[in-house]
């Protein structure tokens, strides 16, 4: 049975437990998606780093910048980030979505897909300082991009979420613990996408 193939009406694949992911379409409306996905392409101080993955230097293939609270400061597959002070639109969306995952981010990574061949590859975002069982609040403007969800032990398991344009997915529970996620690379040509996901660095 393939479930990539078996999507709902909500974007979301058949069977996938709900107490790992809270997906919230059309948090943000077309004409503030719109806004903010040219404002953040033209004005953020986009990066493309160096990672270390399994013990090689790799080019990560999509553009990054981490934004949050002064003095956090984030490991990212043995990288740290200095994070770059809140901008306004950042904390208006903040603001935004604290009250649907009932907590108070310090900081947030954003990611900028530019086309088909950017992606992230199968992670877990697992990092100590995120704690266990972190929340993580991501909110995705412009092209819609699938997101894969896999078990670290049996890849069998799978799902997949399409992340619509001013939409939210919560990630929470074990999904950082028992699970991985990405974002693949697609073949037919793709629009800009910026993905914000918030998160507490303790
Ligand atoms: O772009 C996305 O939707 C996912 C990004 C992600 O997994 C991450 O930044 O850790
Ligand atoms: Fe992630």
């Amino acid at each position: 049975m393939d479930q990539l193939n078996m999507f709902g009406e909500s974007g979301i694949s058949t069977g996938l437990p709900d107490d790992l992911v809270a997906y919230t379409p059309q948090l943000f409306t077309n004409t503030e998606s719109a806004h903010y996905l040219q404002k953040f392409i033209a004005t953020i101080p986009w990066e493309q780093r160096t990672v270390v993955m399994y013990g090689k230097p790799v080019i990560t293939p999509r553009l990054t910048a981490w934004f949050g609270d002064s003095g956090k400061n984030y490991a990212y597959t043995g990288t740290r980030f200095q994070p770059h002070p809140w901008t306004p639109e950042l904390l208006a969306i903040k603001e935004r979505i604290e009250p649907l995952a009932h907590i108070r981010f310090n900081s947030v990574l954003l990611n900028y897909y530019r086309d088909g061949n950017d992606s992230v590859a199968w992670h877990s975002d697992n990092e100590t300082e995120l704690g266990k069982q972190p929340i993580i609040a991501s909110v995705s403007f412009g092209q819609v991009r699938k997101f894969d969800i896999r078990h670290k032990k049996d890849h069998d398991r799978k799902y997949a979420i399409r992340l619509e344009n001013g939409s939210m997915l919560l990630m929470k529970g074990d999904l950082q613990q028992h699970w991985e996620h990405r974002i693949a690379k697609s073949t037919t040509p793709l629009k800009p996408r910026i993905n914000l996901t918030f998160r507490i660095i303790v």
